[in-house]
């Protein structure tokens, strides 16, 4: 089934950590949710998996049992072997004998683990943890998989792997909702919620978030504005939220963290004292 959140506010004391965001993910779905640090992505899985209660809005989530959810902690038991972590949990969702160690092997497979299999988790590098926790996550095929910030400190060879499950789990029909901070694979994700300080800036798929996307962007050694400015490779690159400059500026087609950054801007310039 579809998971949502609805308008959904959620305040501890003094800090707004979600003011009326909405995402939604359907079946074959991997919605990502990007956004800097603090800007509310744990806590908008939290409240989809019922870990936490919003102060308004609806959650539509499927029973605690459909639910697989890798949470922003170390996912696995350190005490524990790959193997060892996997039975237990495929055990606690009613997995037993060769459909078991079946999907065990699988998962060990399709994580890149199969060197590591009776390794005790407190002995994997951090990468191979976050793949070890997605596949406990995955293992009983839950109609909805909550993974937060599964590829942090994943190397770029085992995101791959990583992806390659997570795309699998959607195919196989779950509706994935992942967070992650890094803009280049979010591109990846059929659905996109750039969330920024408990707002979401902008909503859709990539496409309909570039489209969605006004103002241009120049690329500069010498931003004109520096407070509209931020740092790119070797260059910088500066935002014109009303139209191109009247220069000779250099106009670059923004990708997704230009656009992130920008939409970040205007924000920041919008609630600055005047
Ligand atoms: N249990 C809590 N008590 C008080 N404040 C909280 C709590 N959980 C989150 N917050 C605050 O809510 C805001 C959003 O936090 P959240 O963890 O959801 O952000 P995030 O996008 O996941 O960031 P990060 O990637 O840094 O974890 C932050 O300002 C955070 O300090």
């Amino acid at each position: 089934m579809s998971a949502a959140a609805r308008s959904v506010t959620v305040t501890f004391g003094a800090t707004t950590a979600l003011a009326d965001v909405s995402v939604e993910v359907k079946p074959g779905q991997v919605v990502a949710l990007v956004g800097g640090d603090g800007a509310g992505k744990t806590t908008l899985l939290r409240t989809l998996v019922g870990e936490t209660a919003p102060d308004s809005g609806i959650v539509e989530a499927p029973a605690k049992e459909q639910i697989g959810y890798l949470s922003a902690g170390p996912g696995s038991w350190a005490a524990l072997t790959v193997r060892q972590n996997l039975d237990f949990v495929g055990g606690i969702y009613g997995l037993t004998g060769n459909a078991l160690a079946e999907r065990r092997e699988d998962l060990i497979d399709r994580a890149g683990l199969r060197i590591a299999a009776d390794r005790q988790a407190s002995a994997l590098s951090g990468g191979m943890r976050r793949k070890l926790g997605a596949a406990m996550a995955m293992q009983h095929r839950p109609e909805l998989l909550v993974l937060d910030e599964p590829s942090t400190g994943v190397d770029p060879v085992s995101r791959i792997d990583l992806w390659r499950m997570i795309s699998e789990a959607a195919a196989d029909g779950a509706a994935v909702l992942m967070s992650t901070t890094y803009l280049d694979e979010a591109e990846r994700a059929s659905e996109l919620v750039v969330l920024d300080r408990g707002r979401a800036l902008t909503t859709g798929s990539y496409d309909d978030v570039r489209a969605g996307f006004t103002g241009t962007i120049t690329a500069t050694t010498t931003p004109t504005r520096p407070d509209w400015s931020w740092r790119r490779g070797r260059q910088r690159r500066e935002y014109w939220p009303d139209g191109p400059p009247d220069s000779d500026a250099e106009v670059v087609t923004p990708d997704l963290e230009d656009i992130v950054i920008a939409l970040s801007m205007t924000r920041r310039h919008q609630e600055a004292p005047v």
